[in-house]
């Protein structure tokens, strides 16, 4: 048998590639958000970035957290093959191996910060690594598995991307650029918790520390609570700064007044499985909180220069 039939042999009994998999090792859906919130933080820095510039730059961010999250996954293994919701990941599952995944996340980190120190700045450039590097370093690996307050510390990585974007474009850190960090950084808790409230089995299972089996969920919706009081002002101050109109600031307190209305039906509901509803609805709001909010930045400063002629 020639070396090319050989070859082609070889292809033939490989067991499909699929793509599929691969794509799933950057977490698509999460990135897509994180994706909206660098986007709005290019969309309203003051100054301009030409559109194929800004394009380059917000693939840069996805590139970074698909980066991230891959490495992630790579070593959580074996936490992910544990837990009901991640067990059938593509690592886990057997399905990419695990050097295979480790290699695309270390490639595409690098990648994510050439491009974006090539087609914008520095500093852009330094806060994208920062980004990446916390949540691998910080999160994954050094808090995840040790402390209830995991995500709120780690969360941080997840509060990066509007920062990033901002500097993108100005080549510096703002006041509004750090309001929008600490936006992302307070919404991360009530986020995650209500999600781990009803997923804690899958937690306690694993052997993970997330505050509801550490602490209970009482303690969990409680402290979820004073996150949501607090981010109602934060979530205002872009306003409060003048970066943005009262048509952001409307939407700011009502979906901030909204998200606190979850948090309180959460934390009026029973602390057993009928309690999984409530929370159930406040982690898809909060994903529809972040998202709105998000938007309105973009759209109020559009009106406002429409109004303004
Ligand atoms: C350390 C901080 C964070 C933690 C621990 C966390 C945790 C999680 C988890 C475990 C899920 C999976 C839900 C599921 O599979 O059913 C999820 C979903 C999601 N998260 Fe977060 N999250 C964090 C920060 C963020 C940030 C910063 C964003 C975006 C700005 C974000 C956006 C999303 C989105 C869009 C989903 C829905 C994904 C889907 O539909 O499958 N998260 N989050
Ligand atoms: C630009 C840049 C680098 C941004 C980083 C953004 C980012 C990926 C933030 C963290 C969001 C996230 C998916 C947390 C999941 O936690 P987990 O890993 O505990 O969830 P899992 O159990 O689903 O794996």
């Amino acid at each position: 048998m020639s070396d090319t039939t050989q070859i082609l042999r070889a292809f033939d009994e490989a067991p499909p590639t699929r793509v599929r998999d691969y794509v799933d090792l950057l977490k698509p859906r999460v990135m897509s958000l994180v994706v909206f919130t660098g986007l709005v933080g290019v969309m309203i820095a003051p100054g301009h970035l030409h559109p194929f510039t800004a394009a380059l730059a917000v693939l840069a961010i996805a590139l970074g957290s698909g980066a991230a999250g891959c490495i992630n996954m790579w070593y959580e293994r074996d936490l992910d093959a544990l837990m009901a919701r991640t067990a059938n990941r593509p690592l886990p599952a057997g399905r990419v191996a695990p050097d295979d995944a480790l290699g695309l996340g270390v490639l595409l980190s690098i990648f994510s910060v050439l491009l974006m120190a090539v087609s914008t700045n520095f500093v852009a450039a330094g806060l994208l690594t920062a980004a990446i590097l916390f949540y691998v370093f910080i999160y994954t690996v050094w808090l995840k598995r040790r402390t209830p307050q995991n995500i709120v510390i780690g969360g941080a990585a997840g509060a990066f991307p509007p920062m990033i974007g901002w500097a993108a474009v100005t080549g510096d850190v703002s006041l509004i650029s750090i309001a929008l960090f600490g936006l992302i950084f307070l919404w991360t808790p009530p986020h995650f918790w209500a999600l781990a409230l009803y997923r804690s089995d899958d937690y306690r299972r694993a052997g993970v520390p997330m505050l509801p089996v550490v602490a209970g969920p009482r303690e969990t919706k409680r402290q979820m609570l004073i996150y949501t009081f607090v981010l109602l002002p934060v979530a205002l101050v872009p306003t409060l700064m003048g970066a943005v109109g009262w048509l952001y600031g409307a939407v700011a307190l009502v979906l901030s007044l909204s998200f606190i209305g979850h948090a309180v039906t959460v934390w009026r509901a029973a602390d057993d499985a009928t309690g999984h509803g409530p929370a159930r609805r406040m982690f898809r709001f909060s994903l529809i909180y972040l998202a709105a909010l998000f938007a309105a930045l973009p759209v109020d400063q559009l009106v406002s220069r429409m109004l303004a002629g």
